[in-house]
């Protein structure tokens, strides 16, 4: 199959995830695109997406979150699952503004999500980011893992293939 993976990121540790989706993804057999969102004006092509955003006070970045309003009507034509990333102590899921993330899933139809944990870099953040930061209980670090990322895209591959089967094994009428 033809696979976009597509991942809005500031700093880079979003978009490493991205790649390791899309690594695993490879090693079963798919040609897989990695393409900006910004950069992504059509799906034509794709069989499925993987659409992924840093989560930054509390929401995904507006890349991410303008690509799935703009290209909605194709993302429901396609199989999509979207991840988010980002350092909340809580789950994401409770901490990282959950309706939004709800509406944007119907929306497209995704049909699962998946919160990784980021990184954190002082050295990589602008002076506004410090600040914001600073009042924030972030730890910093790289507490990425990427075993959880390759199981979950393993997760991907074999519903991927269960649908292929379940398309070529249709009887003919
Ligand atoms: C200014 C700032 C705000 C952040 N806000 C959140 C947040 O609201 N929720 C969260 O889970 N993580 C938050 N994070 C953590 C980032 O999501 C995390 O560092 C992520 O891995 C960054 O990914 P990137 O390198 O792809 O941009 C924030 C980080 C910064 C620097």
């Amino acid at each position: 199959m033809q696979i976009l993976v597509t991942v809005a990121s500031r700093h880079g540790a979003t978009a490493e995830i991205g790649t390791a989706v899309a690594d695993v993804l490879r090693a079963d057999g798919h040609v897989v695109d990695e393409v900006e969102p910004e950069e992504v004006a059509d799906l034509t092509g794709y069989d499925a997406v993987v659409l992924g955003s840093a989560v930054y006070t509390a929401h995904w970045l507006p890349a991410a979150r303008d690509l799935a309003a703009r290209l909605a009507p194709q993302l429901r034509e396609r199989v999509c699952w979207v991840f988010s990333s980002g350092l909340a102590t809580q789950p994401a899921a409770s901490a990282n503004s959950p309706h939004e993330l709800r509406v944007l899933m119907a929306d497209i139809r995704a049909v699962g999500h998946r919160a990784f944990a980021g990184r954190l870099r002082r050295a990589d953040l602008a002076f506004a980011e410090r600040a914001i930061i600073a009042g924030a209980r972030a730890k910093e670090g790289d507490h990425r893992d990427f075993d959880a990322v390759r199981a979950w895209a393993g997760q991907i591959a074999d519903e991927l293939r269960a649908r292929a089967g379940s398309v070529t094994s249709t009887p003919a009428s």
